[in-house]
């Protein structure tokens, strides 16, 4: 069998925040604002996942409400949803994810997320793809108010 699952998500960009996505720490005067690190490349990963399986979203699962997800590392979220495909019986097919941010510059760091996201889901590096685009500077994107991410992915059980 075969499942298809996609996530999307939105962190504001704010002073004082670490700008973290896909697990990288990236170099920024502003990071994005969230009760967890506000991984939004992960976020949208993790919820795709969960599309995939029917098992609900993200909040479901470590709600924004719970002092137990306060600056929770979202690499450890992925990782015990992932857990729950493992436990299921699914291996990853494929990942393809986009991050939507007029800046910072994503591609230098783009290698090492895939890296990171492809150890997390114990797939090889050639099964996940992520790409960046900007807005053109229009909309929330363009202007640097927050960062938005989307993903898809294909899930296989053998
Ligand atoms: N935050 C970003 C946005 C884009 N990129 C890279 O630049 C290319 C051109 O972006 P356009 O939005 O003008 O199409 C894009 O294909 C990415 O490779 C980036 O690194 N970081
Ligand atoms: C990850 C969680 C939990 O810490 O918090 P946030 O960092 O606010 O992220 P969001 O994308 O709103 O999704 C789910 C949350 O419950």
């Amino acid at each position: 069998m075969i499942r298809v699952g996609q996530g999307f998500d939105v962190h504001q960009l704010t002073e004082g925040r670490k700008c973290i996505i896909g697990g990288v720490d990236i170099p920024y005067e502003k990071g994005l604002l969230g009760h967890s690190d506000a991984d939004v490349l992960l976020h949208a990963i993790t919820d795709a996942i969960l599309g995939a399986l029917g098992r609900g979203d993200i909040g479901t699962h470590f709600p924004d409400t719970d002092a137990a997800f306060k600056d929770a590392d979202s690499l450890e979220l992925l990782k015990e949803v992932w857990a729950f495909s493992k436990e299921a019986g699914f291996t990853l097919g494929n990942l393809d994810a986009t991050i939507i941010a007029q800046k910072p510059k994503m591609a230098p760091y783009i290698p090492q997320m895939a890296e990171i996201i492809a150890q997390a889901l114990e797939a090889d590096r050639s099964q996940v793809n992520v790409k960046a685009t900007t807005t053109e500077q229009l909309g929330f994107a363009g202007r640097g108010e927050g960062i938005a991410s989307q993903a898809v992915v294909l899930l296989i059980q053998k």
